[in-house]
């Protein structure tokens, strides 16, 4: 159930360059139904800015009824956001959309790729994937070293890659060059973050099963302004589309038009 909470912040950190984890209290916490999903907050306490922001779940806590965020301050919403004080509250709606889905996985290897403010749901799915099972695997690509964050918390998990675009922490290039140079094995790739990066990976994982989680500009987020909507793969007609906010964010490889 999507329900309109007005949580309570515990803990709010700037973990690197312009990146603020925000740690929130209350019981939206017991509609989260799986890793991926997101929720919409209200930035401000007015009407400027109007509409919500949307940003991943990175993880939860259901017994303390906390969640996790992790995001960017970078235009006039996300600076308003990272303002607010511990013991503040802030005006949530969500949980939204649909996550990814977690089968059992025993003796079978997951591959997370995450790149920029597209890593934070990774972790939550990374330890999702755990308690079912699932050996994993990370490969997490920053534009360098100063923007990067949660290296050591996703080290705990799994065996961990990271790539930057200047070459200051990890492999120097893209996460696909990761792919490429360490050939990790695995069964199934779970992917977010920006459309290129997703294309990219995609393409080259063509013969393996994934699932990408789409960061589309979004109105509403609940299914009902169009603003998020994308085509399908299998789209003769043109009118063949899906709505990331209601429909996805999380949809199988292959199914949407990137
Ligand atoms: C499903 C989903 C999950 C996301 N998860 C995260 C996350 O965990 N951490 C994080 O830092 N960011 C996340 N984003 C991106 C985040 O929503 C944008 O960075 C943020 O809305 C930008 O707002 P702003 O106030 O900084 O920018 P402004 O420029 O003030 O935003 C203006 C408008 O454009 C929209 N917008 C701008 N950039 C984006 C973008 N990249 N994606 C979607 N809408 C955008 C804003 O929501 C707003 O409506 C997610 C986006 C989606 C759709
Ligand atoms: S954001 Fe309104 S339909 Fe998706």
């Amino acid at each position: 159930m999507i329900v309109n909470d007005q949580m309570k912040v515990v803990s709010h950190e700037k973990i690197a360059k312009n990146i603020f984890e925000l740690v929130l209290h209350g019981e939206l916490v017991n509609q989260i139904k799986a890793p991926g999903q997101f929720v919409h907050v209200k930035v401000g306490t007015g009407i400027d800015p109007l509409l919500r922001r949307p940003i991943s779940i990175a993880a939860h806590n259901q017994e303390e009824q906390s969640m996790t965020l992790i995001y960017r301050a970078e235009g006039k919403g996300t600076k308003l956001l990272s303002l607010v004080d511990i013991g503040e509250t802030v005006d949530i709606l969500g949980p939204l959309g649909n996550g990814f889905t977690v089968e059992e996985g025993e003796s079978k290897t997951a591959l997370l790729v995450g790149g920029g403010i597209g890593v934070p749901p990774l972790y939550g799915l990374s330890k999702s994937l755990i308690a079912k099972g699932w050996e994993v695997k990370h490969i997490l690509g920053f534009q360098d070293r100063s923007v990067s964050f949660y290296k050591e918390r996703f080290e705990e998990l799994g065996e961990t890659f990271i790539a930057t675009v200047d070459g200051s922490l990890g492999t120097k290039g893209f996460v696909t060059d990761v792919i490429q140079k360490e050939a990790p094995g695995f069964d199934e790739y779970f992917s977010c973050g920006p459309t290129p990066m997703l294309k990219a990976l995609q393409s080259r994982l063509e013969m393996k099963s994934g699932f990408i989680s789409l960061e589309e500009r979004m109105g509403c987020g609940i299914g009902a302004c169009f603003a998020c909507v994308c085509h399908k793969q299998d789209d003769p007609d043109g009118y063949s589309y899906v709505k990331v906010c209601s429909d996805g964010p999380v949809f199988p490889a292959g199914v949407v038009q990137l």
